[in-house]
């Protein structure tokens, strides 16, 4: 039986107002000191380190950022909005860690040097060395933050998560949240007293090879369980799970296509493929927004358009667990996952009650 379309909450469309009138409190701006400290590591400069044992899903960090510039800011823009800065703000951007190289890309001296209407000849190499250092500190401890709708995309400094060391099998998971406009980072699982907070600064889905070279960026190789023992058969699945987003990806562009004439069949092969993918995230423990959120959620799509209504349920049910543990309640995909369960057990007791 083919049932019409669902309404499916499409996060994309959900506006600021939709998601904020669901919001009862301001989150504040904090970060969990009496959870972690910071210190010195062997061989990865400063970390933060858990003081307490952390439960999954705990929100360590809810931070405003100390600078945040379009994606497309130069050195100059970078470094002028540094020198803006309070003494304190300022203190601590100078304070962080600078591991990028210079860039290649020396217009931006031209740029400055034009800008400037004074004599600066005597001073020129000083300043152009500290556009250097501002912007190797930015390089180095940016976070992405795209708009509520996804259009736009701005880099942000956030001083205290900055101290988040790299892991490509991370205990913590970092996303900017523009509907509170912080940076939040929560427990992905029951994190030990002692352990190393840990966050990932890249698409872990990718094969470790590949991992080395995005890590390169931040000047350093990766020595976490995942890249120090690069065992064949995990590489071979995070590359399995990667062929198959891009599968699930090609997929969904084909049926946007052709809309009206993807038969029940088609929309079955689409869910196999997200069932697989989902069984091997569930094996390899990736259960981030990012990874089995997004699986769960175009799970949820498929199984309600062919009449799978149980499996929709439980994968919505999992997915409003895996957004409220990695993003919060303040989020919107978990406010988009619980519409979207909503929709699956209102599709559910409707068929029950016509059968
Ligand atoms: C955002 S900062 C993290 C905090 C930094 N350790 C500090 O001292 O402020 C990123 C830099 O930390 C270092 N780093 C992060 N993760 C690392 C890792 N797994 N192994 C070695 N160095 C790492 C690299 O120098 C990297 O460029």
């Amino acid at each position: 039986m083919t049932v019409p379309d669902p309404p499916i909450v499409d996060i994309s469309t959900l506006t600021l107002t939709d998601v904020a009138v669901k919001l009862s409190t301001d989150p504040g701006s904090y970060t969990r000191r009496d959870l972690y400290e910071e210190r010195q590591t062997p061989e990865a400069g400063i970390g933060a380190f858990a003081i307490t044992n952390i439960p999954s899903g705990t929100r360590i960090f809810c931070e405003e950022s100390v600078v945040m510039l379009p994606d497309e800011a130069d050195q100059v823009e970078v470094y002028n909005a540094v020198k803006s800065l309070g003494e304190e703000k300022q203190g601590m951007y100078w304070a962080l860690a600078a591991s990028t190289k210079a860039s290649r890309d020396i217009g931006w001296i031209d740029r400055l040097r034009n800008a400037s209407h004074e004599d600066i000849s005597s001073t020129f190499n000083d300043l152009v060395s500290s556009h250097e250092h501002a912007w190797s500190i930015y390089e180095t401890n940016r976070f992405t933050c795209k708009s509520l709708d996804g259009s736009s995309r701005s880099l942000g400094i956030f001083p205290e998560s900055a101290r988040l060391n790299h892991s490509c099998s991370p205990n913590v998971f970092h996303r900017y949240n523009p509907v509170i406009n912080r940076l939040t980072v929560h427990a992905l699982r029951d994190i030990e007293k002692g352990e190393e907070l840990l966050t990932s600064y890249i698409d872990i889905c990718h094969p470790t090879v590949v991992r080395r070279q995005i890590l390169k960026h931040w000047g350093f190789r990766c020595r976490c369980s995942a890249c120090d023992n690069p065992d064949d058969d995990e590489d071979y699945r995070r590359k399995q799970i990667e062929d198959l987003f891009t599968k699930i990806s090609k997929r969904e562009s084909k049926r946007v296509k052709n809309e009206s004439k993807w038969t029940d069949k088609e929309y079955k092969g689409s869910l196999g493929v997200v069932a697989k993918c989902i069984k091997l995230l569930e094996k390899e423990g990736m259960e981030e927004t990012d990874t089995l959120g997004v699986l769960y959620t175009e799970g949820v799509r498929l199984a309600v358009k062919i009449g799978e209504e149980e499996k929709a349920v439980e994968w919505a049910e999992k997915a409003v667990e895996i957004e409220k543990k990695c993003l919060g309640e303040d989020s919107r995909e978990f406010v988009a996952a619980k519409e979207l369960l909503e929709m699956a057990r209102g599709v559910q007791s409707a068929k029950a009650e016509r059968s």
